[in-house]
C-alpha cells in the first residue's frame, strides 16, 4: 500500500492577471460601444451598416466566450521526487501506450521510431510498460522499421538510464552538438560514438528499405502475414516485437505491433477507430489502469513526464478531480517567427491556462493520460452508462457494451469494478495475441457502444474534442500538465497546403460537434458540463461558422470603396475614435499576449496574419464540408497531416522554409479572390475612377483595405510566385472571374 502523502504530489496556483483583464474588458466595452453607436445611427445608414452591425456583434460574442475563458488562469505544479517518497517503485501503476501511424509515405517511419524509442526509454520501470504501435497503413516498411528499432532500443535504453540523458528520442539527441555533459568520461564517449553509429545504422537500414522496398524480407517468417495484402482491405495483423518476460523493472517494455482489420464495406472511423482498438487490443493483453497516447510523431520529450502524470493521477484527493491530465501540444524546430502561425504557444499560454481554471483542458488526441474506467464510460459515482439502463454490471450487459469477447469483457469488467489490471503477472503476451486478434477485427463492434458511449467517440474528425468533452459532461475534469522542459514534441505543418488542411480538419469537426446531438449547449444544460466550460468549447467548435462574418467584414472595406457606400464614420465625426481605439487596444492586446509568451513582434504580426488567411480559407472550407455533410451529400474525410521535419542531423535549414506555399486546391481561392477585390478597389480609389466623392472621405475604408492587402500578402507574392510559391493558373483565372462578378455586383447596387 501507498504510504500516507505528508505533503502533496501536485499544487493548483491561481496566476494573477489584472492587468489581463483590464485589457479584456475594454476591448469588451468598446465593442459595446460601437455596437450601440451602429443601432442608434442604423436609420440614416444603409445595408453596409447593417452588415457591419451583424458580424460585429458575432465578434463580440466570440469576444465574450474569450473573456469568460481566460478569467481564472490557473497552473499546477507537480513534485515528482514526492510521489517515490509515498509509493515503492513496484507499487506504481502499470501504463499501456499507444501510438498511432496511419501512412508510411507521410509519416516516414524513422518518426514513428523515434517516438517509440523515446516511450520505452522513460524514467519509469520497465516492466510497468507496454507500448502499442497502430498501424492504420498495414505497412511492412513500419513493421521493419519497429523491428530493426527494437534491437537498437536494447543499446538504447540502457544507455539512456546510465547516463540520465535528458532527450531520448535518438534524432533529437544526436542532432545536437554534444553538450557538455556532466559525464565526459571516455567510457561515456566511448559508448556515445558506439550508439551514435548504431543509431546511423538504423537510420540507413530503414531509409534504403524505404527507397528499395523490402521484397528480401517479405518472404522471411516475420513478414508472411504483410505478403499480397491491400491497403484498406487486409485481416489483423498483430506482432509482439518485444516481450519483458522476466517482468524485470530494468529491462525493456513490451512492444507490440498492431494494424487493425479493414474492409472496404465497414467504415473504419480513422484515428478514433484505430484507438478503439488499442484500447480493446491492451485492455486483452496488458489492461494497464492508464493509457498514454500519443501521435506518431510526439515523441517524449521530458523522461520523467510519467511521474509528473502520477502525481495529478494518483495524487488528487478526489479521482473526480482528475479524469485524464494532458499535456498541450508543443513542437520542436518551430520556424523562426512562426510564418504559418501555428506553434500554439500564445494559446495554450492564456486560453489552456484559463481552460485549466475550468473543468480542466479538452483532450487533445496526443500527449494524454488517460485512466481506462473513464473511457470505458464510468461516471465519477461509480454509474455506467450500460446498453439496456443503468443498474448491476452484469455479464451480459458488460457483453452488449463491449462486445462478444470473453476474454476482454472479463478485464474490462475488472477495471469497472475497481480492480486495476490483470491479476496474473509476468504476462504471457503471445498467449493473448488471439484473444487481441478478436478485439480488432472490423465487424466487432458491431452492436455495441463502441465509438457512441465509450472509448473514443465517432461523428468528428477531431474525435479527441469531442472525447474529452462527453468524458467532462459526465462530471470529470481533467488536469493540465506542463512539466519543464515540455512534455512532449511533435511537428506543425509547414507551408501552404498541409498547414491549411490541418486547420480545415479541425474546423470541420469542430463544427461536428456544435451540431450533433453531443453538442456541449446540450451536455451543459442536461448533463454536468459547467456552463463556462460549454462556453470555452463554443469558442473553438465554432471556429467554421467564424469564417463568414470574417469573410464579410474582409470584404466589406473594398465593397464600400466600389460601391461608394462606407461602413466607419467619417473622420470629422466623433465617434470614429470607437473604431480606432478598437483597432489600436486590439493589437496592443495581441502584442501584449504574444510578447508576454517570448515572441517577437514579427511572429505576433505572422500570427494575426494567419488568422485572418485561415478564417477565409481553412475554416471557410470546413463550414462547407459539414453543410455539406448534413445535407448529407458528402462524408467528412480525416485527411492525415504530412510529417516532413527533417530526421538527419544539419538538414532543415531551408531558407524558404517560412514561404508560403500552395498547390491546385479550391482552397485558395476565396483569399486569392479577396486580394483582387482590395486591389481592384484600390485602384479604383486613386485613380478617382467613378467617384465623385474625394478620397477623404472614405479614407477609413482606403486604410482598411490597405491592411487587408497587407495580412494577404503571402498571396500577392503569390500571385508572381513560380512552382510551389506560386498560385496556379487554373486557381487564379477562377478567383479573376469571382472578382469580376463582385465588382459587377457591386456597380449595379451604384446605379
Ligand atoms: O485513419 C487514421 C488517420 C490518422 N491517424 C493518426 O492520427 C494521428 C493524428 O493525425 P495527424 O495527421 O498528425 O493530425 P493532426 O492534425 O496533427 O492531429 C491533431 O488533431 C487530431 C484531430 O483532432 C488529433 O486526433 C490528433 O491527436 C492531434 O494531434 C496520427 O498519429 C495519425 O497517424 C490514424 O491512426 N488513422
Ligand atoms: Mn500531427
Amino acid at each position: 500500500m501507498a504510504k500516507p502523502i505528508s505533503s502533496p504530489l501536485h499544487e493548483k496556483f491561481p496566476q494573477k492577471n489584472t492587468f489581463h483583464r483590464a485589457l479584456d474588458l475594454t476591448i469588451f466595452f468598446l465593442l459595446l460601444s460601437l455596437l450601440a453607436y451602429r443601432l442608434l445611427s442604423l436609420k440614416n445608414n444603409g445595408f453596409t451598416w447593417l452588415l457591419a452591425f451583424l458580424c460585429e456583434s458575432w465578434f463580440t460574442f466570440i469576444w465574450i466566450l474569450n473573456v469568460s475563458t481566460k478569467w481564472n488562469p490557473v497552473s499546477y505544479k507537480t513534485y515528482p521526487e514526492r510521489l517515490l517518497q509515498c509509493y515503492r517503485v513496484d507499487e506504481l501503476p502499470p501504463v499501456d501506450m499507444f501510438v498511432t501511424t496511419a501512412d508510411p509515405m507521410l509519416e516516414p517511419p524513422i518518426i514513428t521510431v523515434n517516438t517509440v524509442l523515446s516511450l520505452l526509454a522513460v524514467d519509469y520501470p520497465a516492466n510497468k510498460l507496454s507500448c502499442y504501435v497502430s498501424d492504420d497503413g498495414a505497412s511492412p516498411l513500419t513493421f521493419y522499421a519497429l523491428l530493426e528499432a527494437s534491437k537498437f532500443a536494447k543499446l538504447w535504453v540502457p544507455f539512456c538510464k546510465k547516463y540520465g540523458i535528458q532527450t531520448r528520442a535518438p534524432f533529437r539527441y544526436f542532432s545536437r552538438e554534444l553538450l557538455p555533459s556532466h559525464d565526459n568520461s571516455t567510457e561515456f564517449l566511448q559508448e556515445y560514438r558506439k550508439i551514435m553509429d548504431e543509431y546511423e545504422e538504423l537510420r540507413r537500414r530503414i531509409e534504403h528499405a524505404t527507397l528499395k522496398s523490402i521484397s528480401h524480407e517479405l518472404s522471411t517468417a516475420d513478414f508472411v502475414a504483410f505478403s499480397n495484402i491491400k491497403k484498406g482491405s487486409h485481416p489483423t495483423i498483430i506482432k509482439v516485437i518485444l516481450e519483458n518476460k522476466e517482468s524485470r523493472s530494468d529491462g525493456l517494455p513490451h512492444l507490440v505491433y498492431v494494424s487493425r482489420e479493414k474492409d472496404p464495406k465497414h467504415p473504419h472511423h480513422y484515428k478514433a477507430g484505430a484507438m478503439n482498438v488499442l484500447t480493446r487490443v491492451s485492455g486483452a493483453m496488458t489492461n494497464a489502469p492508464f493509457m498514454l497516447n500519443v501521435d506518431c510523431d510526439m515523441y517524449a520529450n521530458n523522461p520523467q513526464i510519467f511521474h509528473h502524470a502520477m502525481c495529478l493521477l494518483l495524487g488528487s484527493k478526489n479521482e473526480q478531480d482528475c479524469g485524464f491530465v494532458q499535456s498541450p501540444q508543443c513542437f520542436y524546430d518551430g520556424l523562426k517567427d512562426d510564418p504559418f502561425g501555428n506553434q500554439l504557444v500564445v494559446l495554450y499560454k492564456y486560453l489552456g491556462s484559463g481552460i485549466a481554471g475550468l473543468q480542466g483542458p479538452t483532450y487533445i488526441g496526443t500527449g494524454c493520460f488517460h485512466r481506462r474506467k473513464v473511457i470505458y464510460g464510468l461516471w465519477p459515482d461509480g454509474r455506467m452508462e450500460i446498453k439496456g439502463r443503468s443498474g448491476k454490471l452484469t455479464d451480459e450487459r458488460i457483453q452488449k457494451t463491449f462486445g462478444n469477447s470473453k476474454e476482454f469483457t472479463k478485464t474490462a469488467a475488472r477495471i469497472l469494478s475497481g480492480l486495476s489490471g490483470i491479476s496474473h503477472c509476468p504476462y504471457d503476451l503471445l498467449n493473448r495475441v488471439e484473444a487481441a486478434q478478436e478485439v480488432a477485427t472490423c465487424s466487432y463492434e458491431y452492436g455495441t457502444s463502441w465509438g457512441t458511449k465509450i472509448g473514443c467517440l465517432y461523428g468528428s474528425t477531431t474525435e479527441d474534442v469531442l472525447t474529452g468533452m462527453r468524458i467532462q459532461a459526465r462530471g470529470w475534469k481533467s488536469t493540465d500538465c506542463r512539466p519543464d522542459p515540455p512534455a512532449f514534441l511533435g511537428c506543425a505543418p509547414s507551408g501552404g497546403p498541409a498547414a491549411l488542411t490541418q486547420q480545415k480538419r479541425w474546423a470541420t469537426g469542430l463544427l461536428e460537434i456544435l451540431f450533433s446531438k453531443n453538442s456541449p449547449f446540450i451536455a451543459a444544460f442536461t448533463a454536468k458540463l459547467q456552463f463556462r466550460q460549454c462556453l470555452a468549447y463554443l469558442w473553438f467548435i465554432s471556429w467554421a461558422l467564424r469564417s463568414i462574418p470574417e469573410l464579410c467584414y474582409l470584404a466589406l472595406p473594398a465593397y464600400c470603396i466600389m460601391a461608394g457606400s462606407h461602413f466607419l464614420p467619417k473622420v470629422q465625426e466623433p465617434a470614429v475614435l470607437i473604431p480606432i481605439s478598437l483597432f489600436v487596444s486590439y493589437n496592443f492586446y495581441t502584442l501584449f499576449e504574444y510578447y508576454g509568451a517570448g515572441f517577437s513582434i514579427r511572429a505576433c504580426w505572422n500570427n494575426l496574419r494567419m488568422g485572418r488567411i485561415t478564417a477565409v480559407t481553412a475554416w471557410l472550407f470546413g463550414f462547407f464540408s459539414v453543410i455539406l455533410k448534413l445535407l448529407g451529400l458528402s462524408e467528412t474525410v480525416f485527411e492525415v497531416t504530412k510529417k516532413d521535419q527533417s530526421t538527419t542531423p544539419g538538414e532543415g535549414s531551408d531558407k524558404d522554409a517560412g514561404r508560403f506555399t500552395f498547390d491546385g486546391s479550391l482552397i485558395f481561392v476565396p483569399a486569392t479572390t479577396l486580394l483582387l477585390v482590395h486591389l481592384m478597389a484600390l485602384v479604383t480609389a486613386l485613380l478617382g475612377l467613378f467617384d465623385h466623392v474625394g478620397i477623404e472621405s472614405r479614407i477609413g475604408e482606403i486604410i482598411c483595405s490597405v491592411w487587408v492587402v497587407l495580412c494577404f500578402s503571402p498571396f500577392l507574392k503569390g500571385l508572381f510566385g513560380k512552382g510551389k510559391y506560386g498560385i496556379p493558373t487554373s486557381s487564379i483565372s477562377k478567383s479573376v472571374a469571382l472578382a469580376l462578378l463582385f465588382l459587377a455586383c457591386t456597380t449595379t447596387v451604384r446605379k
